[in-house]
């Protein structure tokens, strides 16, 4: 007999012809397949998975000859068979496969039968009892019978291997579900705990990446936002058969000037940011261009075109050939091995537009019918407020091959004529725009920025090329919006409010990426030949003019560290001035002070004199204060003898040396009080004093000035009355500035 000995769940599936033993652990995870051929059961399809379940469920040894049927007499292409991997087990013990049960209904084994009839199903059975005996012999040559190298081997058990095995696989589960259990709760620990330091981590990326693009910015603005590069070609052999000679010198100390020998073998000077000799290769030209290009991946719009006369290179600088790459290309190659660095920080999509300006009209150069070719396109302005061209393709682009093979497609379709100075000559602006879409995974942090990549038609005046007809126009037109080009960047570089962008379409397309923030890289494209002179002159005024204005002699910082310096001293210069201002308003407060206190003595110098007047009349009476009042000065009786002498208009100095002697210095401003007397003290007062309702008395070292009458006696009762009201408390003192107001008689005086 046959068993199977089966630790799990199992299933069936019939798969064409043939039905597999699905023999499955716990949740349908597959085991083992077992492949039967033309395995039948006795009972229906439905009743045959719950037999075989059960039986297998119950852990009952099964009987695959249970559930056998009949098959036809031993085909060995359709015999039942079993896979090398098979768990079905014929039993050894086995003497004779037990009969399957028979196919017949309950009701026909009730039934009685003829006796032909007996015999012939009995036939039937025995056929079918030899099938099935041809097939369990079947099965027992091919489980049984070892190959030729297992022969004199005892058989394994591998009933009880495979239960050895299921037992080590439930165990083996177990410890899988325990270290899945504590990886669970390792990784919740590890989240725990690194979170907030990811946060941290991820802040201070974040902050380190702006301050790197902020840095990386300001470099190139210290540079210059507009930077121009003059590249000079070779002279070609056609220009070396005809004579030309070359006009260019070059200094290989400086690779920032060049000077053009002129027709009168005087030379003129020029200055770029760069200059490439005819010995400067594509790279060289690269490398200097990089920085610029790197910026687009920061979101910086960024504009490098390529200007100068019909067959100075510009087509070489920016296209190149297959052999040697120029800026388009290896721009393009570098944005996308930079990407593919940051790829774990940063996703890029790009995407890649060629289209070119041919007499003021845009086409689009990846159009692949002469219909869309002819297509008129527009410029509008999308709502984020950059200049577009709707219906321009844009195929998203994963690598340089695609990026290559879609410029070599667009470049066929540019417009190209032959002029006298140029074989191939590009008739339009063709222009490539590599859309940049950029998100940061750290913070999700979204761009989108754009590179132009522009080479433009010749320079040359009408008057170079021998040119009419159609080739005249489009000159015309090249002109005019090179002319445009040139008065946008002006105006940039000047800094004028009006930028005349729509003045060409040229100018209106890199709108969006000419001037603000956006870097703009030209090269100045020059022949050597003598020829050429007069358009090389041309487009070298034009590249100072586009350079020179932009980077004025402050902005202009080639040396870093000595701008710095120069900064350093700027804001000292800055802090000086206004530390100077702020002197200056305290030099002319104090100098208004100085004014009014002036005054101030001046009228009390007046009040003085007005004062002492009068006393000069009685100065036999006077008579010194004595007692408390001794501190005072006694005035000199020469002195008032010479004053009573002179006349009422005594010169100041006489005066003033008198009040010297007559007023005592201060030791403090409290020394000098406004006493005023209150409605009560008005009894202290004789009669002509009473009809002031305020007598003011400036205490000056206890000397009492008063009214000009009387005045020993009032000076003797005011006296009396002060020292009275000094020890009633009733009188109120105040400090009053410099200056002290005496009122007499309700006339104010004021006195020192
Ligand atoms: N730096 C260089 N080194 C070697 N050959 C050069 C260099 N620059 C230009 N040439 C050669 O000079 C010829 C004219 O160059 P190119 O076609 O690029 O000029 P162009 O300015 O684009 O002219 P056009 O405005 O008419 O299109 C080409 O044969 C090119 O290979």
């Amino acid at each position: 007999m046959t068993k199977i000995e089966v630790y799990n769940d199992f299933l069936f599936k019939k798969k064409n012809r043939t039905q597999e033993l699905l023999i499955c652990k716990g949740d349908f995870e597959l085991e083992k397949i077992l492949t039967v051929h033309h395995l039948s059961f006795s009972n229906g399809p439905h009743e045959r998975n719950s037999n075989f379940e059960t039986a297998i469920k119950a852990n009952a040894p099964v009987s695959t000859s249970r559930y056998l049927k009949t098959l036809p007499a031993q085909p060995s292409s359709r015999r039942l068979s079993l896979d090398r991997h098979s768990a079905i087990i014929p039993d050894p013990m086995e003497e004779a496969p037990i009969s399957p049960p028979s196919p017949r209904s309950p009701v026909q084994e009730d039934a009685p039968m003829a006796p032909g009839e007996a015999s012939a199903q009995e036939e039937k059975e025995n056929t079918k009892q030899e099938s099935i005996d041809n097939i369990v012999q079947a099965i027992r040559d091919e489980c049984l019978v070892p190959s030729p190298i297992l022969k004199g081997v005892p058989l394994p058990d591998v009933p009880s291997a495979l239960l050895l095995i299921g037992r080590k696989y439930n165990t083996l589960t177990e410890a899988n579900q325990g270290l899945r259990e504590e990886c669970e709760h390792l990784r919740k620990k590890c989240a725990e705990e690194c979170e907030p330091k990811y946060d941290i981590l991820k802040k201070k990326y974040t902050d380190e990446r702006e301050e790197r693009k902020r840095l990386y910015n300001e470099v190139i603005e210290l540079k210059g936002n507009i930077r121009v590069y003059c590249r000079c070609r070779p002279l070609s052999l056609e220009e070396i058969a005809k004579g030309s000679s070359c006009v260019v010198d070059f200094d290989p100390a400086h690779d920032t000037e060049l000077r053009i020998i002129c027709t009168d073998s005087s030379k003129k000077q020029f200055k770029f940011d760069h200059i490439f000799g005819h010995k400067d290769d594509q790279d060289a030209v690269f490398k200097e261009t990089l920085p610029i290009v790197k910026s687009v991946l920061d979101g910086f719009n960024v504009c490098i075109f390529a200007y100068g006369q019909t067959g100075s290179g510009k087509t070489f600088t920016m296209e190149g050939i297959p052999e040697n790459r120029g800026v388009n290309y290896r721009a393009l190659d570098e944005l996308f091995k930079i990407s593919g660095q940051r790829s774990s920080l940063m996703r890029y999509e790009f995407y890649v537009s060629m289209l070119e300006v041919y007499n003021e009209k845009i086409r689009d150069l990846l159009a692949d019918s002469p219909d869309q070719l002819s297509k008129r396109l527009d410029i509008k302005q999308a709502s984020d407020g950059t200049q577009d061209v709707p219906g321009l393709l844009e195929p998203q682009v994963g690598s340089i091959d695609e990026v290559w093979e879609i410029l070599t497609n667009g470049g066929r379709n540019r417009s190209v004529g032959s002029t006298n100075a140029n074989e191939l000559s590009s008739r339009s602006h063709s222009l490539v725009r590599v859309t940049i879409k950029g998100e940061s995974f750290v913070d999700g942090q979204k761009f989108t920025s754009r590179l132009w990549l522009v080479d433009l038609a010749g320079s040359e005046r009408l008057g170079k090329i021998e040119v009419e007809g159609e080739r005249l126009k489009e000159s015309q037109f090249i002109n005019k919006s090179l002319s445009a080009l040139g008065d946008v960047i002006s105006a940039l570089a000047s800094k004028n409010p009006h930028i005349p962008y729509r003045n060409s379409k040229l100018t209106h397309l890199l709108q969006s990426s000419l001037g603000g923030d956006c870097k703009t890289l030209m090269f100045a494209q020059i022949s050597p030949s003598s020829a050429d002179l007069g358009e090389t002159l041309c487009s070298l005024n034009f590249a100072s003019r586009v350079r020179g204005i932009e980077h004025g002699p402050v902005r202009k910082q080639t040396d870093f560290a000595e701008s710095f310096k120069l900064k350093q001293m700027a804001d000292k210069l800055l802090q000086s001035e206004k530390e100077n201002i702020r002197l200056n308003e305290s030099l002319q407060l104090m100098q208004l002070k100085y004014a009014s206190r002036e005054n101030v003595f001046k009228t009390l110098q007046d009040k003085f004199s007005h004062l002492m007047i009068p006393k000069r009349r009685s100065l036999a009476s006077f008579t010194p204060i004595r007692g408390s009042l001794g501190a005072a000065t006694t005035p000199d009786k020469s002195n008032f003898s010479t004053l009573a002498s002179s006349s009422k208009y005594r010169s100041p100095s006489r005066f003033q040396a008198f009040s010297k002697s007559m007023i005592p210095t201060f030791s403090s401003p409290h020394q000098r009080l406004r006493l005023t007397s209150s409605p009560t003290n008005a009894e202290h007062l004789d009669g002509a004093h009473q009809t002031t309702n305020k007598l003011c008395f400036s205490v000056q070292k206890r000397v009492i000035v008063s009214s000009p009458a009387r005045p020993k006696q009032f000076m003797h009762q005011g006296h009396t009355m002060f020292n009275q009201v000094l020890r009633g408390g009733n009188l109120v003192g105040r400090l009053q500035g410099t200056a002290q107001r005496v009122l007499c008689k309700n006339k104010r005086r004021s006195v020192i």
